[in-house]
């Protein structure tokens, strides 16, 4: 198995809360204690299958990037709400108060060990323009290169509904893809999956899963009763699944075992990747973002895409919907209305009109040579239901 130099580590506002509400300044400080311990540490290495896959340490320095939640939670108590309010408005006031409260804290509780933050806040927008994305991965990179501890957390203020991650989980498989990492550690409050509600007598936790099928007939509820999370296990499963199929070990734990999972022990529920290591730049297509609007393709454009893998010329569309600029990413439909791929669209919505069934030759001809050019590039298309 490969060794885990560089980790993703979630953790949620779960873990990061007391039960009156505001930030717990001691379990930041337990985390951070794990976290600043392990980055000096050796590699964790899961050991050979036949032991049930305990993890252990090797030689040399690990490279943690944390994805950390909690600036709702953390703004509820200083703006006088009770509890996480329903609406975006009060959602995003809570989280520009907190996520200031959050980094301070992390700020404070990391430079016991001489270890500067550096604050990382990212869009939907930045995992699926490609600028942002090199942008980002450039970012990250530079700060571990510089020994700096990035704390990632979606930059909730910005995010209109539409276009927001809405969990962490998520984001943190698409940061674990973006850095390369080996292994994605998902902390909560809950030590793993279990096959049913935890909190009912009777369940238990499953210690690895292997692939999808292993958790067809469990049920994954949503969140847990300190109610300052947002996805449940649902969303960790996604995610998950996600850095699983991107070729990333994930561990799946509570908090309190944060230090055995990256070091590599036997905790939680371990998802052994499903998928190949690869570079491929196109995943966070796949799961980052609400597309801006969508172009529907005839049947012989769906063939051609779905089957063939060609890029979309004017000629085999059928129709388009929704507001969107050349660059943004679109979905690809069937004439049924089914999402068949995902793009990177080269024209405006409004241009796409004048193009529906036409050649290139003959829009080179009509409209200008700068009208040759596919709608969406294979380069730049990633098949859903292949
Ligand atoms: N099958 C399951 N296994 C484990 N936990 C589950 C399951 N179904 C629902 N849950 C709930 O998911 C909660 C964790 O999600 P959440 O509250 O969003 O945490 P966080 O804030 O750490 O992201 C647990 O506390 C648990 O109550
Ligand atoms: N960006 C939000 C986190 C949303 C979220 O996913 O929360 P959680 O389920 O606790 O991981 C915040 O910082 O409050």
């Amino acid at each position: 198995m490969g060794e885990a130099r560089r980790i993703v580590v979630k953790v949620g506002s779960s873990s990061l809360t007391t039960a009156e509400g505001g930030l717990d300044a001691d379990r930041v400080d337990a985390l951070v204690d794990v976290l600043a311990k392990v980055r000096n540490a050796g590699p964790a290495r899961r050991a050979p299958a036949e032991g049930g896959g305990g993890r252990r340490a090797g030689g040399g320095e690990r490279e943690i990037v944390l994805v950390s939640s909690g600036a709702i939670a953390a703004g509820l108590a200083p703006l006088g709400l009770r509890r996480r309010p329903r609406d975006l408005a009060r959602q995003q006031a809570a989280a520009s108060v907190g996520q200031g409260l959050l980094v301070a804290r992390y700020t404070a509780s990391f430079a016991r060990y001489g270890v500067r933050v550096g604050q990382v806040l990212l869009t939907s927008d930045d995992m699926s323009r490609r600028a942002h994305h090199r942008n980002a991965s450039r970012t990250l990179d530079k700060l571990l290169a510089m020994g700096a501890f990035p704390v990632v957390n979606e930059n909730d203020t910005v995010a209109t509904d539409e276009i927001r991650f809405g969990d962490n989980d998520r984001l943190a498989a698409l940061v674990a893809h973006l850095v390369r990492a080996d292994l994605l550690v998902l902390l909560s409050d809950v030590d793993g999956v279990y096959d049913g509600d935890p909190a009912r007598p009777g369940t238990s936790r499953i210690a690895e899963v292997r692939g999808p099928g292993d958790l067809a007939h469990v049920e994954i509820g949503s969140a847990g009763k300190a109610g300052v999370g947002t996805g449940g296990m649902v969303t960790k499963v996604e995610a998950a699944s996600i850095a699983a199929a991107a070729g990333i070990q994930v561990v799946l734990t509570s908090t309190v075992h944060a230090a055995d999972a990256l070091t590599g022990g036997d905790t939680g529920t371990y998802f052994h990747p499903t998928g190949r290591r690869s570079a491929d730049r196109l995943l966070w297509l796949q799961h980052a973002s609400a597309p801006q609007g969508s172009i529907t393709l005839d049947d012989g454009a769906v063939r051609a895409v779905v089957e063939g893998r060609k890029s979309l010329l004017p000629a085999g569309i059928a129709g388009v919907d929704g507001e969107f600029s050349a660059g943004d990413p679109v979905e690809l439909r069937d004439r049924q209305g089914r999402a068949v791929a995902r793009g990177l669209v080269n024209f405006d919505a409004k241009e796409i009109p004048l193009l529906i069934g036409r050649s290139t030759h003959e829009l080179a001809r009509d409209l200008g040579p700068e009208y040759e050019r596919e709608v969406v590039h294979r380069d730049d298309l990633v098949v859903l239901h292949p």
